[in-house]
Order: structure tokens, then C-alpha cells, then sequence
């Protein structure tokens, strides 16, 4: 990989690499773009089977993220930290203040939080080294685990899918697939259950499936099976690339709205989907509700204030369907055009960001 050419390629700003021997510590920070903000996103631990691949994954979830931040609104950047372990076996808390002292000394570029890998546990150890993290435990007036509030948003957002394609946002009495029941799905799965809708479960962890079929009502199918299975809404809340060649033929489902980030396995599925009459959720728009939640701590945490905001990704998604129809453009690229006409707007009238007493974390 020519990293200076990726980089170029997609205009990001800085990449870092943070070492440390004692505690085994290998990190990649990407920050991509600082144009409305500090970057945000979560830290991912992972297996990752070279060292190109931490690297083009650092830098792929950070530009995500300035897309999720942008079209959620939020006057933050995108960043996005990979380390190169396994969460299951690899971790101590050297490794977790090792890598806050690296977050302090980008002096507020970037702000971390949880992601694939990482707990609120690793949030606290980080925050004894730095403030420039967030989703650390409520006891520090913080947000803690994003992963019930990504639910809500997910909800909501497939609310809004739901009146685009069917007329209505009931969600009384239609049929969701959901494809990998964890922290997210499960949240997504309450609140489905609590209006009266039908639930489709997989996951390869069949405690998780259990756990939904008796909490739910679920009907359990095997993971191959979810994608071929009679409803109407398709949620992808485990992997990404399950919109593809192979999957896309099998969909009955007249919506895909789930909380997986990167679920277009390629821009062209995204536009196959669309010609096929899907109504596609765009994944980072509708599942920005922990990036929402979490920002909300840079002023203070108000979960009433958070929920709110959180509640916006309806009509968020309403604008991209209407931006979608408007230029007869495919959702995911409706979504793309928000977000970007936002960014342009502002890098108008403001160059990268430098730390000032607006963007401190000093009201916590
Ligand atoms: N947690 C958040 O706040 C948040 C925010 C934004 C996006 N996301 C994204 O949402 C997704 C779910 O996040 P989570 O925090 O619930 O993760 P999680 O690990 O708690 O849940 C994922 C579930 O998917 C299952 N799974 C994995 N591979 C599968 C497969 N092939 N078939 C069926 N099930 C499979 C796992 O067993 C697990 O139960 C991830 O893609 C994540 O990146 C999460
Ligand atoms: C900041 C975090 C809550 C981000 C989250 N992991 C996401 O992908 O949106």
C-alpha cells in the first residue's frame, strides 16, 4: 500500500503510529478530516491478519466517521483508532494508558470512544491519561456504553424507512430480519417488540439468539437463511458487505435498515438496490446515534438533550430520501452529498481545526 497516495487520494490529514513495548500496545490513529471539528470515532481491537490491513481499516472507519459526523450535524471530524490485538486475550491496562497518553498528545485533534473490541472499562483506563475520550463510565458524568442509544437511533431510523416505503411508520405488525442480535440488535429488538412487530433472529452465538427468542418472541433461522426469509425490513447489525451479489437476489424485504457500519459491499450494490426499488437506510446516517450520544458529553452529558438529537435521525433520513428522489440518485449517494456539501460549506469559511476553549472538554 502506498500510504501517501491513499492518504492524498481521499484528502485525510494525519496518521499516527503508537508503540509501546511494555504493554504491547500497537495503535494506528487516521484522522480524516478536521474541517468541522476535533476528529471523533471509536477505538476497534482486532486480529488483523497484516499490518496493511490495521492500517487501510484505520483509515477507512476515519473517513466514515467524518461522513457519519457531518450528516448527524455534529460540529466534529472523523477519526478512527484500530489496535492490533485480540480484545479476548491481548489486553491489560498498560496497553489502555499507553495509548491515552498517545490521544493526550494530539492536544484535542482527536477524541476517542468504544467501538468493535473496546468497553467502557478500556474508556476509563484511557481517561486517567486523557480527557479527549468519551462513553467512560456515567460515574464521570459521562455517557457509557453507546450501544443501547445506536438502538434507539436505529429504531427511529427504521421508522422513517418504513413511512418512505410503506406509507406509514408503524412498525405494528411488520416483519424484521435481524441479522446478528448483540449489544445493538438487542436495544433495536426492545423497542420493535414494545410496537408490536414481528422478529426474525440470526447470529452465529446461539445464547444470543436464545436470549432474543425469549425476551421477543423471535423466530430463530440459521445465518445463511436470514437473507431469504419472508419481511419486510432487512437489518443488518453484525458484519459488513452483507449487501452483495450473492445476498442481494435472495432479499424479500422491501427495506434495509440495520446498525452495521459499511453494509454496501461496493457502491454499485448500493445502486443495484436502488434500481431494484429497496429503500436503502444509509448505514452511517441511521446508526449515528452513540456517535450523537457521545458528543454530547463534549458539553456537558444532558441525556435528555443527547435523546434528542438522537430522535433527529428521522428527519435526517427523510432529507436523504428527499435528496435521493429530488436528484434521482441512489440513497447512499444522497447521503454522501449532505454530508459533503456540509463539510464544503464550512471549509468556506474555516481551514483545519486548532484547539480552542470552544472545543475543550474543560465543563465535565
Ligand atoms: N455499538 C455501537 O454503538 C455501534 C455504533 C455504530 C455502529 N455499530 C455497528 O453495529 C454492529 C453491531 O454492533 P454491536 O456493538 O451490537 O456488536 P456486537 O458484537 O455486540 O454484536 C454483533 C453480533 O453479530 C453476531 N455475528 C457476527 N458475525 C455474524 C454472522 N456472520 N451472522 C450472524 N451474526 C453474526 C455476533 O455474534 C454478535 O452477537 C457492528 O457492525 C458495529 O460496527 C455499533
Ligand atoms: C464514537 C463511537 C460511539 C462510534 C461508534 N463505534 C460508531 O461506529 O459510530
Amino acid at each position: 500500500m502506498e500510504i501517501f497516495k491513499y492518504m492524498e487520494k481521499y484528502d485525510y490529514e494525519q496518521l499516527v503510529f503508537c508503540q509501546d513495548e511494555n504493554s504491547g500496545l500497537k495503535a494506528v490513529i487516521a484522522i480524516h478530516d478536521t474541517t468541522l471539528g476535533p476528529a471523533l470515532g471509536g477505538t476497534r481491537m482486532w486480529t488483523y491478519s497484516s499490518e496493511e490491513d490495521a492500517i487501510e481499516d484505520a483509515l477507512r472507519l476515519a473517513k466514515g466517521m467524518t461522513y457519519k459526523n457531518a450528516a448527524a450535524g455534529l460540529n466534529l471530524g472523523g477519526g478512527k483508532t484500530v489496535i492490533i490485538g485480540d480484545p479476548k486475550k491481548d489486553k491489560n491496562p498498560e496497553m489502555f494508558r499507553a495509548f491515552g497518553r498517545y490521544i493526550q498528545s494530539l492536544n484535542g485533534r482527536y477524541i476517542t470512544a468504544e467501538d468493535v473490541g473496546t468497553t467502557v472499562h478500556d474508556m476509563d483506563l484511557i481517561h486517567m491519561e486523557t480527557d479527549h475520550v468519551t462513553g467512560i463510565s456515567p460515574e464521570f458524568g459521562s455517557s457509557g456504553n453507546p450501544s443501547p442509544v445506536t438502538g434507539y437511533g436505529v429504531y427511529k431510523g427504521m421508522k422513517a424507512a418504513a413511512m418512505e416505503a410503506f406509507g406509514t411508520d408503524s412498525l405494528e405488525g411488520r416483519t424484521v430480519a435481524i441479522q446478528g442480535v448483540g449489544n445493538v440488535a438487542y436495544a433495536v429488538c426492545e423497542h420493535l417488540y414494545k410496537e408490536g412487530a414481528e422478529i426474525i433472529v440470526t447470529d452465529i452465538n446461539q445464547d444470543a439468539v436464545q436470549r432474543a427468542v425469549d425476551a421477543f418472541d423471535a423466530k430463530a433461522v440459521e445465518p445463511d437463511d436470514i437473507y431469504s426469509v419472508d419481511c419486510d425490513i432487512y437489518a443488518p447489525c453484525a458484519l459488513g458487505a452483507t449487501i452483495n451479489d450473492e445476498t442481494i437476489p435472495q432479499l424479500k424485504a422491501k427495506v434495509i435498515a440495520g446498525s452495521a457500519n459499511n453494509q454496501l459491499k461496493t457502491s454499485e450494490h448500493g445502486d443495484i438496490i436502488h434500481e431494484k426499488g429497496i429503500v436503502y437506510a444509509p448505514d452511517y446516517v441511521i446508526n449515528s446515534g452513540g456517535v450523537i450520544n457521545v458528543a454530547d458529553e463534549l458539553n456537558g452529558y444532558n441525556e435528555s438533550r443527547a435523546m434528542r438529537k438522537v430522535e433527529t435521525i428521522y428527519d435526517s433520513l427523510m432529507r436523504v430520501f428527499e435528496i435521493s428522489k429530488r436528484d434521482n440518485i441512489p440513497t447512499y449517494a444522497a447521503a454522501d452529498r449532505m454530508a459533503e456539501e456540509r463539510i464544503a460549506s464550512l471549509r468556506k469559511s474555516r481551514n483545519q481545526f486548532l484547539l480552542n476553549g470552544h472545543h475543550t472538554l474543560s465543563r465535565r
